[in-house]
């Protein structure tokens, strides 16, 4: 009767794609936040209105955003994206830092594990504390590894393709004070040679790759780059398998030679429930 018909994937017909509900914690209370995500096929915000009117009676929805996803696939990103109620943003707090996020912007589901997982990936990191290293921050979404690691580092630079998310990013480093971190917004998976001439050689670098992993060209990057020590950090262990031996022993056919030894790998169940593992792996220069 609303009028929200579900979207078919095959006809390409409806108006509801998907619907994302996140949550967050207010940094001045530690009251819960929520953000409910409609994605839709077109921009009909009337439509959403007597849904929006219901929702916003709970007291902890402070933000209701709709993404428009015009496209016949069925990805959850929008092309646009509107706010229909309260910040376009929520806010989280994670290893003693603030960190606001948006719909769009990766963030661990699981916040709890992620204090964990960002601890386990800090001792990897094994940063001398001087503030002499910098520290190079890949698939660094909304900056959340390398803010923490910035007080001990002389500098990050992190790298991340969602626009979104790098605002966010450097958001988060205003938010928290730090002013040691430079965050570019940029694909790994299309890097040419001016790829790192924009920052000094790292001391220490953490990838974060999505499941597909790395890309050859990064993997190249990488091996010739040479940083003394490589935390990688994976939510897929046959990909990460597949990175690790490329950095480790090399790639023949592409006349790469490997040149790292892998010293430990730590599962962190971010999953609970499910067969899925996050994987901290630390990589040192032979
Ligand atoms: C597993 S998440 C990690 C994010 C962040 N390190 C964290 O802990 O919250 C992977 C990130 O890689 C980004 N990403 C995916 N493909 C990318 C690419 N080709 N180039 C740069 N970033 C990419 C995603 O947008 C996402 O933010």
């Amino acid at each position: 009767a609303l009028g929200l018909t579900p979207y078919d994937v095959y006809k390409h017909t409806g108006f509801l794609k998907h619907l994302m509900i996140r949550t967050g914690r207010n940094v001045s209370t530690g009251a819960p936040e929520v953000m409910v995500n409609f994605v839709t096929s077109c921009y009909k915000p009337e439509l959403l209105v007597p849904l929006v009117d219901r929702i916003t009676k709970i007291s902890e929805v402070v933000s209701v955003v709709n993404n428009v996803n015009t496209s016949v696939g069925n990805t959850s990103v929008g092309e646009q994206e509107y706010t229909l109620y309260g910040k376009p943003t929520i806010t989280e707090m994670l290893r003693g830092l603030t960190f606001q996020i948006s719909a769009n912007s990766f963030f661990q589901t699981n916040t709890k594990q992620a204090d964990v997982l960002y601890k386990l990936i800090g001792d990897s990191a094994g940063l001398k504390g001087d503030g002499s290293e910098i520290v190079l921050d890949l698939f660094c979404g909304t900056g959340t590894i390398g803010l923490t690691l910035a007080r001990s580092a002389k500098h990050v630079y992190g790298y991340e393709v969602v626009p979104e998310a790098i605002a966010d990013a450097q958001k988060n480093a205003q938010l928290n004070g730090i002013s040691n971190a430079t965050f570019v917004q940029g694909d790994l998976n299309k890097i040419n040679e001016t790829f790192g001439k924009e920052f000094p050689k790292p001391d220490i670098i953490i990838s974060d790759p999505n499941r597909p992993g790395m890309h050859m060209k990064l993997i190249k990057w990488l091996l010739e780059v040479k940083a003394p020590r490589i935390v990688y950090v994976s939510c897929n262990p046959a990909t990460c398998a597949r990175d690790l031996d490329y950095l480790c022993h090399g790639v023949e056919e592409k006349g790469l030679r490997g040149c790292y030894e892998l010293k430990r790998v730590i599962p962190v169940d971010m999953f609970p429930h499910t067969p899925h593992i996050e994987c901290v792996c630390l990589l040192e220069l032979c």
